[in-house]
């Protein structure tokens, strides 16, 4: 699903933010990503969504070279991953139900199917008497849950989530967490990058673990108590 190869990635002239990155994750998996602040979490995710490219090193997704992918060919490789990143990037102008609704009506979906999948989804993760509501008049952690259900909507091939439970309360934490253990039933490839320990240690999965620019991969049992 995705294979990188001693990939480094540096901004501007500045150092390697990330360094020799060797990892695969194979389709189904289910990885949390952990590491300080500042550690490059967001970067790797920016990397395996191809917002960024690295520095050097070999980065392959779905079995393609990305070096060798045609910017035009971004947006149809981009549809088949869920991403949620820290700013939320809802559009403004649309009720929440139309913001989740946006992958499933770009696929060609039955108008009468979007209404019922996004008003189920939401309510899930208890936005069900906001499906109306602009991306304005919600607080951080219920527009944070609105990309989250845009993120999950078309069961992507590969979900990722930067802090996905940052902005709210343990109770809601778990809800989420379940709604990625769900998808990762149905065959997604699950990447979540997180500070929460407490959640992280009720799931068992491994964990990809970035310290000074390096990954180290953690085995399921052991990621429990890293
Ligand atoms: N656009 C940028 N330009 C220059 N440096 C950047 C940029 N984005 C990130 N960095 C640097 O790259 C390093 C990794 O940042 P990144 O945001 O990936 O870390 P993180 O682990 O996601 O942090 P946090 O947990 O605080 O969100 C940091 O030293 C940061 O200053």
């Amino acid at each position: 699903m995705i294979r990188f190869e001693n990939v480094g990635l540096r901004y501007g002239t500045g150092p390697e933010v990330l360094r020799d990155i060797s990892f695969t994750l194979p389709p189904g998996s289910f990885h949390f990503m952990t590491g300080a602040s500042g550690a490059g979490k967001s970067s790797l995710l920016k990397l395996m969504y191809l917002a960024l490219r690295p520095s050097r090193g070999l980065v392959t997704l779905f079995g393609k070279d990305m070096a060798r992918v045609k910017r035009t060919d971004l947006p149809a490789l981009r549809r088949q991953i869920g991403v949620v990143f820290q700013d939320f990037a809802l559009l403004d102008h649309l009720s929440a139900l139309d913001n989740v609704a946006l992958p499933l009506r770009m696929g060609g979906a039955r108008e009468s199917d979007v209404v019922e999948h996004c008003t189920e989804i939401l309510r899930w993760v208890g936005l069900g008497n906001h499906l109306n509501s602009l991306p304005s008049t919600l607080s951080g952690g219920q527009q944070q849950r609105v990309a989250i259900a845009r993120a999950v909507i078309n069961r992507p091939r590969l979900l990722l989530a930067d802090e996905p439970t940052g902005n709210v309360d343990d109770g809601i934490g778990m809800r989420l967490l379940y709604l990625f253990e769900e998808l990762h039933k149905l065959g997604t490839t699950v990447v979540i990058a997180s500070h929460n320990e407490a959640l992280i240690r009720r799931f068992e999965h491994p964990r990809l673990m970035l310290e000074n620019g390096r990954l180290h991969v953690l085995p399921a049992h052991a990621s429990r108590w890293a």
